[in-house]
């Protein structure tokens, strides 16, 4: 059976690959990221981006059933996400160097002890340096503002100064914190595809404040974010 050529078959013969041969899987937790991350892929059927519902429970989940159905190359982690003070601002990019389950462990009369430390597993995912240099180059060649450090997923989201001090002194350096990563990146990591986060700065961690929350300003830079993702894995 032959192939009806179109405009996009005609520029690339493998519709679910990007013509750079990749297959990417876009991996974000509810429909208004999933429409930005579009919006900036310029709708483009060679990235399949899924919507996995809000905490890491959901994410891995969702991400372990795509990834069952399909080989991919490369799985990105897109949407909003809390800034810490002075590090990502609001309306700023933070890409994840580290993927951090930064509430997985045991509180103790001398403080939180991470599932790591209690002997059960990794909580800090290392995300490729090569893929971090090489699509934080490419943001700031956008003009985009951007930082690179450890994005943190939390169960809860932080509502206080004190939680907000607590993470960072698990994680010194920490940039941000989302809901998803850890766990669409453990079933990523499970099937030995490499993982990346990029996130929006919706909110400061910190006091909680909602109608503070600029999430129109971050879905616009998730849009911006997603072009640039294009641009690099197309
Ligand atoms: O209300 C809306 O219109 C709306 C549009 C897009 C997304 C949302 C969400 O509330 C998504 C929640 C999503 O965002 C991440 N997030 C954002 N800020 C934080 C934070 O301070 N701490 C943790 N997570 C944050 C998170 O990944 C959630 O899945 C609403």
């Amino acid at each position: 059976m032959s192939m009806e050529l179109n405009e996009e078959t005609a520029l690339n013969p493998d519709p679910g690959r990007t013509e750079s041969g990749m297959r990417v899987l876009v991996a974000t937790a509810v429909p208004a990221e999933r429409d930005a991350v579009l919006r900036g892929l310029h709708g483009s059927g060679k990235f399949d981006v899924l919507v996995t519902g809000v905490g890491p429970v959901a994410a891995a989940a969702s991400t372990a059933k795509a990834l069952a159905a399909a080989e991919y190359d490369l799985v990105v982690i897109a949407g909003i996400a809390g800034g810490f003070a002075d590090r990502a601002e609001v309306g700023s990019l933070v890409v994840a160097n580290e993927i951090v389950g930064a509430d997985l462990g045991a509180e103790t009369p001398e403080g939180f002890r991470s599932l790591d430390e209690l002997g059960f597993g990794r909580t800090r995912i290392p995300v490729d340096p090569g893929l971090v240099t090489r699509i934080t180059e490419a943001l700031h060649r956008a003009g985009l503002p951007v930082i690179t450090g450890p994005v943190l997923t939390v169960s809860t989201v932080t509502g206080t100064a004190a939680t907000a001090l607590e993470l960072v002194s698990r994680v010194p350096g920490a940039v941000a914190e989302g809901m998803e990563g850890y766990g669409v990146a453990l079933a990523a990591r499970d099937r030995g595809v490499p993982v990346m986060e990029i996130r929006a700065v919706s909110n400061a961690v910190g006091p909680r404040d909602r109608a503070s929350w600029r999430i129109e300003e971050a879905l616009f830079r998730l849009e911006e974010a997603g072009k640039v993702l294009w641009e690099v894995f197309r």
